[in-house]
């Protein structure tokens, strides 16, 4: 990873370079038709294999996101001043610039980071019409999310299937959020023709995150195999990411996905991109569903509460394992003979126990 400081129009920060060990590929992203009849397959699958898909026939007008878009470019060309004088610092919630978190990250971008507590976004400084335009986006965003994780619980073959939109979506206190990222081009040419980072590497802590952005490229997946593989831009899908507390919640057959945003490069359109966040409650028991756990199968995490995972993930960077120290080593465990043998000779670092999330994906 480089280090270079942007010309002096800008903000003097270190911009971090997109490393450049692993090659891009061709992406290789699942599609889900949400309105078709073996969606709920299709979405764990998705969700087993990749952490990752896009989401067709979603039901939500493009008109939605068309006026949020307006409205958050509007925003965004404001004077700096102005965007912090609406909607305070961003602590973590509130206008952020090029700092991401408390530790010392930071990308090229700008973003709004907002609560979404039952159908209204707290934000009561915005302009009125963008703040309606998160309003009307939110509600609707949600409707998805939601159906996203009915069919997760189908697809895993639970009875029942209102189990994971119920920790989330009308749920007393949870911590659902919206975020605008907005990522101008970046006048810095990268030395050897790789990107500067919008968004460095990460996994995202809640259960399940639904992104949608405008047509600017930028945003990249991981692989299973390493490998990076750019996410072709649709502003007409929505793209599911699998989230860290969802790993837990199905004892690491779904996965979470480390996804990171190329800022784009001078001459190219500005990436807009809107994200919800499916958070629970703080209170929220965050552990393996009993039902979805074969006889004699032991947690890979030690039990937490969303607050307390909450609390630990805003303590580390960006690209921190964040759910490390919630992994738990068995030297023995009770895993059906043979499906797990490489576990045996676990050593209980976080390579090898993700190997053995790894092959409990691939048993099921
Ligand atoms: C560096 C950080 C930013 C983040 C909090 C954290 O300490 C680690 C997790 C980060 C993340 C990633 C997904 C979401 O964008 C986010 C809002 C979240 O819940 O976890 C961000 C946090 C943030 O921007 O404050
Ligand atoms: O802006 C994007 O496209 C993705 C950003 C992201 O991953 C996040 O905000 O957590
Ligand atoms: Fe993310």
């Amino acid at each position: 990873m480089v280090a270079i400081t942007a010309p002096g129009s800008i903000e003097q920060i270190p911009l971090i370079l997109r490393p450049k060990t692993n090659a891009v590929e061709p992406a290789a992203i699942p599609t889900v038709d949400l309105s078709a009849p073996g969606a709920a397959a299709a979405v764990v699958d998705a969700c087993r294999t990749v952490g990752f898909f896009r989401a067709t026939n979603h039901g939500v007008p493009a008109r939605l996101a068309e006026k949020l878009e307006a409205g958050a470019m509007a925003f965004f060309a404001l004077p700096g001043q102005d965007k912090l004088d609406m909607s305070g610092a961003a602590r973590p919630l509130g206008y952020g610039s090029k700092s991401i978190g408390r530790n010392g990250d930071v990308g090229w971008l700008e973003y709004l980071l907002l609560s979404v507590s039952s159908n209204s976004v707290a934000a009561s400084s915005l302009p009125p019409t963008l703040r309606m335009a998160l309003e009307e986006y939110t509600a609707a965003v949600r409707e998805v999310g939601g159906r996203v994780l009915e069919l997760v619980a189908e697809g895993l073959g639970l009875v029942d299937r209102d189990v994971l939109r119920r920790m989330v979506i009308g749920s007393e206190g949870s911590d659902e959020m919206l975020r605008v990222n907005h990522y101008p081009p970046c006048p810095v040419l990268a030395p050897g023709d790789c990107g500067v980072t919008g968004f460095g590497e990460h996994t995202d802590p809640q259960i399940i995150s639904v992104l949608r952005s405008n047509c600017a490229a930028g945003l990249q997946i991981k692989l299973r195999d390493g490998r990076w593989a750019p996410v072709p831009p649709d502003p007409r899908c929505f793209f599911i990411n699998v989230g860290d507390s969802l790993q837990v919640l199905t004892n690491g057959r779904c996965r979470s996905v480390k996804h990171r945003v190329v800022a784009p490069p001078e001459g190219m359109q500005s990436r807009l991109s809107f994200i919800y966040f499916c958070g629970p409650a703080s209170s929220q028991r965050i552990a393996p569903l009993p039902e979805v756990m074969r006889e004699g199968e032991q947690s890979l995490y030690r039990e937490f509460t969303w607050g307390e995972y909450k609390s630990a993930a805003y303590k580390t960077r960006l690209a921190d394992h964040r759910l490390g120290p919630f992994e738990l080593v068995r030297a023995s465990n009770k895993l059906p003979a043979g499906e797990l043998a490489a576990t045996d000779h676990c050593n209980g670092s976080a390579a090898c126990i993700l190997q053995q999330q790894q092959e409990v994906a691939q048993v099921y």
